[in-house]
């Protein structure tokens, strides 16, 4: 379903250096520097996973998201999604999937969020008997109901997040693009949360990828983690082959993915094998 081979990835960055007169010199003669944030990038994922895209700050997660939902084109590289390249169908593609990212909006900020949902409905051109089911499914299960007439900007975190989800399932997407969905949340609202993706995933057989820091994430949800760290993929596994190779007090490094010897896990929390694991690829 999602093929991604060979994706590279470069930001070209204006170089500064403090103080005003290099501020004036780059007035006149501006210096860049390279940034590779996305290198050899390759994996598939079938249709109905979710998969855990981790990685510490600036490893590479949300350019591979925005490249596979189609905002970036990769220098080189193939990826095809439901048949589609996503930075080149991208009117077509967009139907067939969901973005949420924590840190910004998708919804208007002045209006009611019924309101954003029903200009959504318009510009994916959702058949009305369709979009009222969802509305009313997705009302239900992130518990909508008191926050549908109010506007965003008045929403807290938590109220948002619950409606930018919605928001990114009123067109029926196979696939939800999720760049850390909980960033900020309290418990309440992370486990509100992580319970839907569960059940969308479940019941409509909803294909996720998720990147987030917060490790309860993917032990709640991640069938599969891809580990990126300087614009590389270290790891593609499981949660369990994770814990077995990378636990801190298994005494030797396992570096190498071919390698299966299993380490006792024991009681480790899966914040101090990935810790474990950011070390032993030297990705901090
Ligand atoms: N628009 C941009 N212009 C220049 N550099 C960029 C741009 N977007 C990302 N980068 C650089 O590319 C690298 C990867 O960034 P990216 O946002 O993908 O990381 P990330 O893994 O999502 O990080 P975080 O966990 O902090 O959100 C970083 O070095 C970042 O500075």
């Amino acid at each position: 379903m999602i093929t991604v081979s060979g994706i590279n990835k470069s930001f070209k960055v204006a170089k500064r250096t403090a103080g005003v007169g290099s501020a004036f010199k780059s007035l006149f003669r501006r210096e860049y520097t390279e940034v590779a944030a996305l290198n050899d990038i390759t994996f598939s994922i079938p249709q109905g996973e979710i998969v855990g895209y981790i990685g510490p700050n600036g490893a590479g997660k949300s350019t591979t998201i925005k490249v596979m939902s189609g905002i970036l084109v990769p220098d080189s590289g193939i990826c095809t999604i439901m048949g589609y390249t996503p930075w080149l169908d991208r009117v077509k593609y967009v139907k067939h999937i969901g973005v949420v990212f924590g840190q910004r909006s998708q919804l208007w900020w002045d209006v009611p969020v019924i309101d954003s949902f029903e200009l959504l409905r318009d510009i994916y051109d959702v058949p009305e008997a369709e979009y009222r089911s969802n509305v009313a499914l997705l009302t239900e299960t992130l518990d909508l109901g008191a926050l549908l007439g109010t506007p965003v900007r008045q929403l807290s975190l938590g109220q948002r997040m619950r409606c930018e989800l919605a928001a990114s399932l009123l067109h029926s997407p196979r696939i939800l693009f999720l760049d850390e969905p909980t960033i900020g949340l309290d418990a309440v609202s992370k486990l509100a949360v992580r319970e839907f993706i569960k059940v969308i995933n479940k019941e409509r057989g909803v294909t996720v990828i998720l990147t987030t820091h917060d490790m309860n994430d993917i032990e709640a949800l991640a069938q599969r983690i891809l580990l990126i760290g300087k614009g590389r993929l270290l790891y593609d596994g499981g949660v369990e082959e994770l814990r077995g190779r990378f636990a801190p007090d298994s005494g030797s490094v396992r570096s190498g993915v071919a390698e299966v010897e299993q380490a006792p896990a024991s009681a480790t929390s899966i914040e101090e094998v990935i810790v474990q694991m950011y070390k032993e690829y030297q990705i901090t």
